[in-house]
């Protein structure tokens, strides 16, 4: 009761805006605490995930949460940002607050984040794609969309706005369906999506064991979710009536796993198939789950313009490396030829700034937002990526670090927290 009358006399909270600049953020971050005011969500990163599966039905956790295997490759992706410590600078004297603009692409990013391409996340609240990509306008944060929306690529382009900044992921269709592929691209582009992000680690799905033992699958379901842009597309309504005589509407039994097949072949294409993409894409595209040096250097060398370091968050191949611990390796390859997009694994901003000072141009994340997503909706959405780039701000500013130009936030913030243990002099057996 005190608390809420305590409550009326101070300023309601201020959702954060893109146009405001960081010193007015990281103040209001800070300054909230005094205001009495509640914060829609908990500020504590590491309890979104068990408090949105606590939440969450049996089916849709499950997916969210549910990793290739035993989780090793999940486990490996969060252990790999413990190995890292930041060693903070002292006495760095720079006026005002840590500077996290960047221009990525030919874009100008008010943060070096994005919100990774999820798929389906109608399940996870009925407000899916549309409350997620107006969250990512409200905070000036790229939107990438997935192949395997819940939502047309035409209402989340309207619903991310004028001034949203989004890009689309490609799920590849097989090559017999290039006119599927040219059409779903020409969407986009007609659409306002820039940049093209082609998912390279999903041709078919990896062995998911809570969804085998939930016996779920979400799109294989009558109520379109994830199969959108399928149903919306023309040209395979066209071919599906063909096929059978009546719309997509009048059989979507058969529609939802035609669709399905359609953009998870079941086969890879080749290093020369994506010459068909550049001559389709009016604009940048990056190959989205590469893991190897050698793969970084075939992507350079098909000239493209960027990849992203991911292991889809341990959800496709278990046994894998860690996608933190192959960044640098990436970086030192590959890292002047190409932007480097990072996922798999971040949590808070601490591990932002890691995965920056590794190399990385821009993080992509996953998880974290849609388990924002599933509790509370847009606002939910908004809080978790004010959460990380409040936090990543601060990080910066207390480790000495001035922005996120590679001068600033580079590998010399870091040391290997073993190797503090491991060189310590006169210590050891003699
Ligand atoms: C529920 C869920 C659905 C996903 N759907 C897609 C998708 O449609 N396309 C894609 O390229 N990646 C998809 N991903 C992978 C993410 O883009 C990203 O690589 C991964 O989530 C990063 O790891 P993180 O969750 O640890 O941040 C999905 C991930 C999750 C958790
Ligand atoms: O679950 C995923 O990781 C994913 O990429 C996907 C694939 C198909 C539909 C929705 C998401």
């Amino acid at each position: 009761m005190a608390n809420e009358a305590a409550t009326q006399h101070h300023p309601k909270y201020q959702a954060h805006k893109p146009e405001q600049d960081a010193v007015d953020y990281e103040l209001q971050t800070y300054t909230r605490g005094l205001d009495f005011e509640r914060p829609p969500l908990t500020f504590q990163a590491s309890k979104w995930e068990e408090l949105a599966c606590s939440r969450l039905s049996a089916d849709s956790k499950g997916y969210v949460y549910g990793s290739a295997g035993v989780r090793e490759t999940t486990d490996k992706n969060r252990a790999a940002f413990k190995k890292w410590s930041i060693v903070p600078r002292r006495l760095v004297k720079y006026d005002g607050f840590p500077d996290l603009k960047t221009e990525i692409l030919g874009e100008q990013l008010s943060v070096p984040i994005a919100m990774a391409p999820v798929g389906v996340l109608k399940i996870f609240n009925p407000d899916g794609e549309m409350a997620a990509t107006r969250a990512a306008a409200q905070e000036a944060v790229p939107y990438i969309l997935s192949t395997a929306s819940s939502t047309s690529i035409e209402d989340v382009a309207q619903a991310n706005g004028v001034d949203g900044q989004r890009w689309y992921q490609l799920y590849w269709p097989s090559r017999e369906h290039d006119d599927i592929t040219i059409s779903l691209l020409q969407r986009a582009n007609k659409a306002g999506f820039t940049t093209l992000f082609v998912t390279l680690d999903t041709y078919i799905l990896g062995w998911r064991p809570s969804d085998m033992d939930n016996g779920y699958n979400p799109f294989m379901r009558a109520d379109r979710i994830g199969v959108e842009l399928g149903m919306t597309d023309p040209v395979f309504r066209q071919q599906f009536k063909e096929r059978h005589g009546v719309d997509v509407e009048e059989k979507m039994n058969s529609a939802a796993p035609e669709w399905m097949r359609t953009i998870f072949p079941g086969t890879s294409k080749g290093w020369e198939d994506v010459e068909f993409l550049k001559s389709h894409w009016d604009g940048p595209i990056v190959l989205k789950g590469i893991q190897s040096i050698v793969d970084a250097k075939k992507a350079a060398e098909v000239g493209v313009a960027g990849i992203v370091v991911s292991n889809h968050g341990g959800r496709q191949q278990d046994g894998g490396n860690s996608s933190l611990g192959v960044l640098p390796h990436i970086v030192d390859a590959v890292g002047d030829k190409l932007t480097i997009f990072f996922d798999s694994g971040i949590q808070s901003g601490a591990d932002i700034a890691k995965a920056l000072a590794l190399g990385a141009d821009c993080v992509l994340v996953g998880r974290p937002y849609v388990y924002g997503l599933a509790l509370g909706g847009e606002k939910g959405v908004e809080h978790v990526l004010k959460s990380l780039v409040g936090e990543l701000e601060l990080t910066l500013h207390l480790a000495g670090i001035q922005s996120v130009k590679k001068e600033h936030l580079n590998r010399e913030a870091l040391v290997l927290e073993d190797d503090l243990f491991n060189s310590v002099k006169g210590i050891g057996l003699h």
